[in-house]
């Protein structure tokens, strides 16, 4: 914050790499919030095959935040495996920095965004790791060398140099080449059970149109228009 530059009397001081960006420009389709459904699983679901069919670019990327034992915040772009119902899954090595956040703090939100859309999906909730079985099966169902790299285990310790990443992968790809159904224990699918959604559908116009679904104390949905 103390890095803050004056303001130079309305003139604009800005690095010149950030004037004149445009965001939201549109047009987009409006976001009809007369007829909704009851659970926000089935609207994600929704948003997400116009997604697919409007060509969005990576719609199944999404920001993971966590917090530390600390309270602090962290946040990382990871790839939303699967939806039932209001649980979403994702993938990761239990010892990375995310694994052992969310083994301290099981709480976490994801969130979406889809510029050719102009749509933000906000989801918070609490998260539980499915267990051992359930990483193994994801594990599987990858190509052998994102397989080999999901395997090294260790995601995000230190690295001392690439020679020593390309040394474990070798290693890595001889043990799958001996055994093609070799999986580790430490690959886990996470369950993020759905507390809160937000959907929010830019206007080129900037009243933007933002719906929030929350899950009420005695289980059922309940959602509802925000101040953009
Ligand atoms: C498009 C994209 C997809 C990614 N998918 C995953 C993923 O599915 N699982 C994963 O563990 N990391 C994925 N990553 C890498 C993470 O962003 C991150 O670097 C890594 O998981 C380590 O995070 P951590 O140190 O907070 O645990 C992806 C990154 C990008 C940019």
């Amino acid at each position: 914050m103390g890095d803050h530059k004056p303001s130079g009397g309305g003139k604009d001081n800005r690095n010149p790499l950030f004037r004149g960006l445009k965001s939201l420009e549109g047009p987009f389709d409006p976001f009809e919030t007369s007829a909704l459904p009851d659970r926000p699983g089935e609207l994600f679901l929704n948003w997400f095959e116009q997604a697919l069919g409007e060509k969005a670019a990576e719609p199944h990327a999404a920001t993971l935040s966590t917090v530390d034992e600390d309270g602090r915040p962290d946040a990382r772009v990871l790839i939303l495996k699967d939806v039932h119902g209001e649980t979403f899954f994702f993938a990761s090595g239990l010892e990375s920095r995310k694994g052992r956040q969310l083994q301290q703090v099981p709480h976490a939100a994801l969130t979406f965004y889809w510029p050719a859309l102009g749509r933000q999906i906000r989801l918070r909730g609490s998260v539980t790791d499915t267990g051992a079985q359930e990483g193994a099966d994801d594990l599987r169902r990858r190509g052998t060398e994102a397989r080999a790299l999901a395997m090294l285990g260790r995601q995000s310790e230190r690295l001392d140099s690439k020679a020593q990443l390309d040394q474990a992968l070798a290693e890595q790809r001889e043990i799958l080449r001996q055994d093609a159904d070799a999986v580790t224990p430490l690959w886990r699918l996470f369950a993020l059970r759905l507390e809160e959604a937000e959907f929010w559908q830019a206007d080129a116009d900037r009243k933007h149109t933002r719906v929030q679904y929350r899950l009420a104390a005695n289980g059922a949905w309940e959602h509802g228009l925000l101040w953009p």
